[in-house]
């Protein structure tokens, strides 16, 4: 029977006691903590201090110790694996490797796994974010379906995880590389840990890895495909996997919408938070909005609300007919993941038929790329796709510049834009487009994420812009629908 080190190092007297007695810092026990293990050579000591035989120092006997690693020290073994994953792999396991990240290119990186086990199916496009806030958020964006996230921030879980934070009800995200263990949480408001949390959603992750070369690799080489295996001995089939990430198409020409919609309409009446926990109540003048779900976050419907939406949610494939005869003061067109150009096939016409019926659309992100579709203009894969909390954008009507919440690998071709259609806002890391207005119809929609979550919330006014589209058109006394 092994004992849990956080016992153990109540037994001794606390972490100022243990330290002093190993001769390492404190930093060093909340290390041995959060790994859940204390380093074998520090045994003999540590059993003496406890009055417990050395076995009971060895991790792995009680089901609490092995729920997130099966080390008896995650900095020695992180050494050793760190050292190994600079490219080619021998095919021999790295001491400690339970994981491993397999690019189509054939670079592997091993790891320690956490999260769900997998040996295969966690395969998508491998891209980062380089977001300080919002693990949790990222993770439930329904927008990252095919695609497995590396965190460029460190100190993922720090926040743990809660049931108020999910922009969705499932993580559509394949898996997620970090760099170091995951942080134990510390926040009033987490109910779970990441890595719990992780396991009952059937999602793997693997730490250890070096996330600024593999984040180098994708920006400077181009999107590509990756596996994420994770299994308790790291017994990997490392050739075969390779394989499976060369065999995987890739995102361009993906309709992931149809897979992340919601199945049947719903009211959404909720608004944004407010603080300490409740949300804030909505206006007294209402809006019917109609909400095309192509994997729409739930900030987005909070939003909505709060500008002075009443929000009818529906799925992806609702044709125009369907969205008119709900009679609709204005549409919107939300985020979702993969290709526009597939998905555009279905929504296309929906949003056609929308727009000839003279209704205010407001589109973001994926709904930003069709509305450019239906207007005419084309969408492209990015080289180096925007994803992070972070990125300028600015507004060439007014020359202010937003700081806003991104998650795009495609974007709007502005050369393609027909001459009634004018770009109103452009990223200014790369000038890659970031919206659009119609100057014939009350249209318009933005690449970024107005709703943050995570991320900063500069560009709220673009709901309020949505509403205000509605209401000049009501009072030029133009019927609903
Ligand atoms: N967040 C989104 O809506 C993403 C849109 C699209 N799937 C892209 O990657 O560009």
């Amino acid at each position: 029977m092994s004992l849990s080190v956080d016992s153990i190092i109540e037994r001794i007297g606390g972490a100022e006691k243990i330290a002093s007695l190993t001769g390492v810092g404190t930093e060093a026990v909340r290390k041995w903590r959060q790994a859940r293990a204390i380093p074998p050579k520090h045994w003999p000591v540590v059993a003496k201090a406890a009055g417990v035989p050395i076995e009971a120092l060895q991790p792995g006997a009680s089901g609490a110790e092995t729920s997130s690693s099966e080390f008896s020290s995650h900095d020695q073994k992180r050494d050793s694996i760190m050292s190994e994953q600079s490219g080619a792999v021998s095919g021999a396991i790295p001491d400690g490797a339970t994981a491993a990240l397999v690019l189509a290119d054939g670079t592997v990186f091993r790891g320690m796994g956490f999260g769900a086990p997998a040996t295969g199916e966690a395969i998508g496009e491998i891209c980062f974010s380089t977001g300080m806030t919002g693990y949790q958020e990222t993770l439930t964006d329904p927008s990252f379906a095919g695609q497995i996230i590396t965190f460029t921030f460190p100190h993922i879980g720090n926040v743990g995880t809660n049931a108020e934070d999910d922009e969705a009800a499932r993580v559509s995200a394949r898996g997620l590389v970090v760099k170091q263990d995951l942080t134990e949480p510390a926040n009033w408001r987490s109910a779970e840990s990441l890595d719990a949390w992780l396991k009952e959603r059937g999602v793997p992750g693997i730490c250890g890895v070096d996330t600024r070369a593999l984040t180098l690799r994708i920006r400077d080489k181009g999107p590509q495909t990756a596996v994420l295996a994770h299994v308790v001995d790291g017994k990997l089939d490392i050739e075969a996997l390779k394989k499976a990430a060369v065999a995987w198409p890739g995102l361009e020409g993906m309709d992931l919408a149809k897979v992340v919609t919601c199945e049947k309409p719903y009211g959404w009446s909720q608004g944004v938070w407010e603080w300490p926990s409740a949300t804030k109540p909505l206006p007294a003048k209402l809006r019917k909005v109609v909400a095309v779900d192509y994997g729409a976050k739930r900030n987005i419907l909070r939003c909505l609300a709060t500008a002075g939406c009443d929000v009818t949610v529906v799925p992806a494939t609702t044709t125009a007919e369907e969205i008119l005869a709900l009679k609709p003061e204005g549409v919107f067109l939300s985020n979702g993941p993969g290709d526009p150009a597939a998905t555009a096939a279905y929504a296309v016409p929906a949003i056609r038929g929308v727009l000839d019926a003279g209704v205010p659309v407001f589109g973001i992100c994926l709904g930003h790329q069709l509305l450019a579709l239906a207007l005419g203009g084309k969408t492209y894969k990015l080289e180096r796709g925007h994803r992070g909390a972070n990125q300028p954008v600015k507004d060439l009507a007014t020359g202010r510049v937003e700081i806003t919440s991104q998650n795009h690998g495609f974007a709007v071709d502005e050369r393609s834009l027909p001459n009634e259609v004018r770009v109103t806002h452009v990223s200014l890391f790369d000038r890659s487009n970031e919206g659009i207005a119609s100057n014939t119809l009350p249209a318009f929609s933005v690449q970024y994420h107005p709703e943050a979550s995570p991320g900063p919330s500069d560009s709220f006014y673009l709901f309020e812009r949505f509403v205000a589209m509605i209401d000049a058109r009501q009072a030029s006394g133009v019927k609903a629908g």
